[in-house]
């Protein structure tokens, strides 16, 4: 008999994990969303077999329960199926950005002979929705797992057996590290990049110029401001003691900056920048993070009508896919730059091996 794995909202991450899943195992997937419309989305995509009507239903029988619901959600959702009946050694996880808080309510579970995981694929997007699932969304990410202290070894195996499909890296932290450790790489910087965000609009009230001018390199070091609002108030409302941490330390840090400009020290800028670049370009480049890695290609083109189909149907012939393509400059008689953005390193390097052998001129920045 198939195993079952029960999936609770089936939005892009938890859809995401239900495609990883099947392409490993061969088992029955039934899913739950208090949405009718992703649900029936979910089961016409073949991402689930059987749509649940509860969740008292949904976890019935089931092995593996995972809840992919925002994080307050998940917090409530985790000790709300205590009550229910659930399938002795089965295994429950979830996917949310934050991982005490729920932890801590997943303690609930432990007297019904269940084991609670708890699980944070580090990679997305900014799309939400089942329509945007995708098997490989994960590979090559980091995925942590939070087992509490004395969590049975082998359960946290079978987790990642279970989740072997995704082709992540899985890393075991506390979840007082992970919190900690995901506020600075990631919810923070969702922070700096909507305060700065801020900043330009109010700056636009007295000189609307500057949206013009923000169009090129700002708008590519705010993108994760576009990210999905609602998700992003959860994260802070549940991470509030690493953020208000990280906080505190922004502040001196920017008072230091302050100082140094005020004092017009220009040694002291130059190590401040200096000492940034060298801790960056040491960061490794390869794996996925939180906050996805761009692996663009710029193509110079002239300025000649066709060049983009010209370029997009080489990359078609050798079946390598764009994620995103922009134009970075088009006045006439210069040439033109584009900006191709692929999904990884490999596809990138396939492009421009085949670009190059068409004559046109690549580089990565
Ligand atoms: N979007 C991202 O890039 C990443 C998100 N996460 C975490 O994954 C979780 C899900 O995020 P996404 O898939 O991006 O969001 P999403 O908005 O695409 O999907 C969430 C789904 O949960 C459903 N839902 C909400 N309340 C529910 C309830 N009470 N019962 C059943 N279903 C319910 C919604 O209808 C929706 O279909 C969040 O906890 C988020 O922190 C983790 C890694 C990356
Ligand atoms: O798309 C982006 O910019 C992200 O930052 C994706 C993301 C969002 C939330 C997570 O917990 C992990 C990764």
């Amino acid at each position: 008999m198939k195993r079952t794995v029960f999936v609770v909202g089936l939005g892009l991450i938890g859809g995401s994990i239900a495609l990883a899943i099947r392409k490993e195992h061969d088992v029955h997937i039934r899913g739950y969303d208090i949405s009718g419309e992703q649900l029936k989305v979910a089961l016409s995509l073949k991402v689930i077999d059987e749509a649940a009507t509860s969740l008292r239903e949904g976890v019935e029988g089931a092995d593996l329960i995972i809840f992919a619901t925002p994080v307050l959600k998940t917090e409530q959702l985790v000790e709300e199926i205590a009550q229910f009946s659930l399938k002795t050694g089965a295994i429950v996880t979830d996917v949310g950005s934050t991982k005490v808080r729920i932890v801590g309510k997943a303690k609930h579970l432990q007297d019904k002979k269940v084991t609670f995981i708890g699980g944070h694929p580090m990679a997305g997007s900014h799309k939400s929705g089942v329509e945007a699932a995708r098997s490989h969304l994960f590979e090559n990410a980091f995925y942590i797992l939070t087992p509490a202290e004395g969590t049975d070894v082998r359960a946290v195996i079978q987790l990642q057996n279970w989740l072997k499909g995704t082709k992540a890296t899985f890393i075991e932290l506390s979840a007082e590290q992970h919190d900690r450790l995901a506020g600075a790489i990631s919810h923070f910087p969702h922070v700096i990049a909507a305060s700065l965000v801020h900043q330009i609009a109010k700056i636009e009230g007295e000189d609307p110029l500057v949206s013009r001018l923000a169009a090129g390199g700002f708008r590519d070091i705010t993108r994760i401001a576009s990210s999905n609002p609602a998700m992003w108030r959860d994260i802070l409302l549940h991470n509030k003691d690493s953020l208000l941490q990280l906080l505190e330390g922004w502040t001196r840090e920017m008072e230091c900056v302050k100082a140094l400009i005020e004092e017009e020290s220009g040694e002291a800028i130059f190590t401040y920048f200096q000492e940034a670049k060298d801790f960056r370009d040491g960061l490794p480049v390869r794996k996925k993070g939180a906050i996805p890695s761009f692996y663009d290609l710029f193509v110079d083109v002239p300025d000649h009508p066709g060049v983009i189909s010209d370029v997009t149907g080489i990359l078609a012939q050798h079946q390598i896919s764009l994620t995103n393509i922009r134009i970075l400059e088009t006045r006439e008689d210069i040439m033109g730059v584009l900006r191709l953005s692929f999904r990884s390193e490999e596809d990138r390097e396939r492009a421009q091996i085949h670009l190059q052998q068409e004559m046109y001129d690549t580089y990565i920045l």
